[in-house]
This record gives structure tokens, sequence and C-alpha cells, in this order.
């Protein structure tokens, strides 16, 4: 993402981290405004242009836009359930 969990610098990413916090799991993030290497090569590694990126178990899950239709559809929680399962 954009920014830190207490400091998002973008609305994106603040959507997500919002989004985490409101289902109380553990997250780490990662600030690709910090290092262009990780920006350019997460873009590269998940085929996805843009940021925030969601990860859950390791596995590319969506975008801000993503991440928030699974969220009010209640996918995102059984996909973190799982997650956190195995
Ligand atoms: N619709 C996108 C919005 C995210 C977005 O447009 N992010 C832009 C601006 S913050 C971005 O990351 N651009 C590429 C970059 O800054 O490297 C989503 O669902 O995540």
């Amino acid at each position: 993402m954009k920014g830190t969990r207490d400091f998002p610098m973008c609305g994106f990413s603040n959507t997500v981290v919002q989004i985490l916090k409101n289902l109380n799991v553990p997250f780490e993030v990662v600030n690709i405004l910090e290092n262009e290497m990780v920006r350019q090569g997460l873009k590269e590694f998940s085929s996805w242009p843009t940021f925030p990126q969601l990860y859950i178990g390791g596995e590319f899950f969506g975008g801000c836009d993503i991440t928030l239709e699974a969220f009010q559809s209640g996918e995102l929680q059984e996909v973190v359930e799982r997650a956190m399962c195995s």
C-alpha cells in the first residue's frame, strides 16, 4: 500500500486498511512509497498495475475496489477465515 497502517498516504490504501481493521484480523503492511523496486516488482509479480494490493495467505486477492466489494458481500470474511484456518 501507499503509506503505513497508521498513516495511509492514499484514499484507496486507507479504505483497505480500515476494512482489515474492521475485520480485526492480523495483517502486515509494506509501504511501497519507500522502495521503488518493490513498487515496480509487486506490479509485475501480481500483474496488477496499482496499489493497494491485498494478499491473503500469500495469494494476491485484489485492489481497493475488489476488496471493498468482497467485504460488503461477506466474501472477504470467508476468504480470510479460510486462510487463517489453513
Ligand atoms: N481502482 C483502483 C484504485 C487504486 C489506484 O488507482 N491506485 C493508483 C493511484 S494511488 C496507483 O497505485 N497507481 C500506480 C502507482 O502509483 O504506482 C483499486 O481498486 O485499487
